[in-house]
């Protein structure tokens, strides 16, 4: 698991270390872990010359203090810095190394022509935008240059919030200690490339603010059955999916679910799904009966009057009053309004909308516990801030949201809980339908007896192995996705 702490429970845990140590010491310790990592880097790429970007901060101290390691190792080093504006006593370190200082035009052309750039110019200190100067030098970085950020890339959000396309785009991050929401959120993950974390000795009495789940978790998690087990106490699945428009997404969800281990599978469908489902999925069993946790939604057509149709969503809306716990994904989202919300409070639920669907959501809902503020929420303000917008959802519906990406965000209802933050499936999984195997996937475990926030979690890493196995580097289709579940499971399960 990659567990990833907010940038004021780092300040604080490094305030209590700090207190416990020499003076520099835990500076000395994240220098050295940095110092190895460039050095093994410039060995590896056969790189000449490494260039530091220089904030003011400590971040920056890191950066020279790294440089002047590499440079008694007889690496060439320099460091574009303001004078004015810099550790002082990193700075001397850096000169009797002999790294070049530079400043200026000098500094953008030595930047240019760098093989390996440190990003040293802000840390977790840093404030939305560079300064001046520091834009500078990072738009003279060659596309050529390997870019490694200390901490994290310059001009991105240490809290994830925000990117910043003229920010540090980092082929890798070096961090501290722990990771930072940076390193896992969307969309600043993006500019962080792959991360090393650097153990400084930090301990942490706080839940982390965002983890991300690893196979091994993944093999905890997953619902193992005993020899006590039946198909009852395995958990039983109720899918009401598919229409006469969108008859596909049944086949797929009921698919997953019954792929996934779910110990039994009621469909609830309209004429058209329901023939297709008995003639694909042998296994599922057709019409209403107990169940244990009900996937709602995928190809749901909530406008049609005709008497099938209206028949499925009556048995949607008994769900969504009932206490099963329940999945609302796709049309199934457009049954939420405040009478499901307020039926709802207290029982498990998820939804599972994409940027699209959770805009919506939030324009019809509004935001915030009392709807106060009912403004247009687009798309792209959704993509541009994916936490904060999945997290304005949860509030507003008390039910754990997880919203479908590259980085699939899973945001329980109660904010002292971690945010979950999978990125496990290749760009190939961005296809029609995945989105139905997954509901029907993260349904099976809900029926099985997981959390909305484990489930979800699992679900994502799942249906992101399971893409990734199918596609091996080349287009996958949906139903490729669901039919490699159990092959997905058995890897998890089987490896260590
Ligand atoms: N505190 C510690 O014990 C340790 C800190 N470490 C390093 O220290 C870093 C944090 O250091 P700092 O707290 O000094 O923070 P930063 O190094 O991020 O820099 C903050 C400084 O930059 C200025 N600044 C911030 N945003 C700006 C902006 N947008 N434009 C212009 N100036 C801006 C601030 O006024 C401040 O002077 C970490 O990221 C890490 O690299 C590591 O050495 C490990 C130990």
């Amino acid at each position: 698991m990659i567990e990833a702490w907010s940038p004021q429970d780092v300040y604080a845990a490094e305030a209590a270390l700090e207190d416990e140590l020499a003076s520099g010491e835990l500076m000395a310790r994240a220098v050295e872990g940095l110092a190895e990592l460039v050095a093994a880097r410039v060995a590896q790429l056969g790189a000449e010359t490494v260039v530091a970007l220089v904030g003011a901060g400590n971040n920056g101290a890191d950066a020279l203090y790294a440089v002047a390691h590499l440079a008694e190792a007889g690496v060439t080093c320099a460091a574009a810095h303001d004078p004015d504006r810099v550790h002082q006593g990193a700075l001397e370190a850096a000169r009797a190394a002999g790294v070049v200082l530079v400043t200026g035009a000098e500094a953008l052309e030595d930047v240019a022509e760098a093989d390996v750039v440190v990003d040293g110019i802000l840390g977790l200190g840093g404030r939305p935008g560079l300064p001046a100067e520091a834009a500078a030098w990072v738009a003279a970085i060659s596309d050529d240059a390997h870019v490694i950020a200390v901490d994290l890339p310059s001009g991105q959000a240490a809290d994830g919030s925000a990117f910043d396309p003229d920010g540090v785009l980092a082929d890798e991050t070096v961090t501290f200690s722990v990771a930072k929401p940076v390193h896992l959120l969307p969309p600043t993950e993006q500019a962080c490339g792959s991360l090393t974390v650097v153990d400084i000795g930090l301990a942490f009495d706080t839940a982390p603010a965002v983890v991300r789940l690893g196979f091994d978790d993944a093999a905890d998690l997953w619902p193992v059955p005993g020899p006590d087990d039946d198909k009852y106490s395995r958990g039983v699945l109720g899918v009401v999916a598919g229409g006469e428009r969108y008859s596909g997404a049944a086949v797929l969800s009921v698919t997953a679910a019954v792929e996934a281990g779910a110990g039994m599978v009621r469909y609830v469908g309209t004429p058209t799904p329901e023939g297709l489902v008995r003639a694909a999925v042998p296994e599922a069993v057709h019409g209403e009966g107990r169940v244990q946790a009900w996937v709602l939604g995928p190809g749901l057509d909530t406008t049609s009057t005709r008497r099938e149709a209206t028949n499925q969503l009556d048995v949607a809306r008994a769900a969504l009053a009932g206490e099963e716990p329940v999945l609302v994904d796709a049309g199934g989202l457009d049954l939420v309004d405040d009478a499901v919300i307020e039926a709802r409070r207290d029982r498990p639920t998820l939804l599972t909308p994409h940027a699209g669907e959770l805009a919506t959501m939030l324009t019809r809902l509004g935001s915030g516990p009392r709807a106060r503020s009912r403004t247009e929420v687009e798309r792209a303000a959704v993509e541009a801030e994916p936490l904060r917008h999945a997290r304005a959802l949860a509030d507003r519906t008390g039910m754990t949201v997880l919203l479908k990406g590259a980085t699939t965000l899973v945001v329980p209802t109660d904010p002292s809980e971690p945010v979950r933050s999978q990125a496990d499936a290749p760009a190939w999984l961005g296809t029609a339908g995945a989105g139905d195997v997954l509901a029907g996937l993260v349904g099976t475990l809900l029926a099985a007896g997981l959390a909305p926030a484990d489930a979800g979690a699992l679900g994502a890493l799942v249906h992101g192995v399971a893409a990734d196995r199918a596609s091996g580097g080349g287009p996958v289709r949906a139903l490729s996705v669901a039919h490699g579940i159990p092959a997905a499971v058995a890897h998890l399960l089987t490896r260590r």
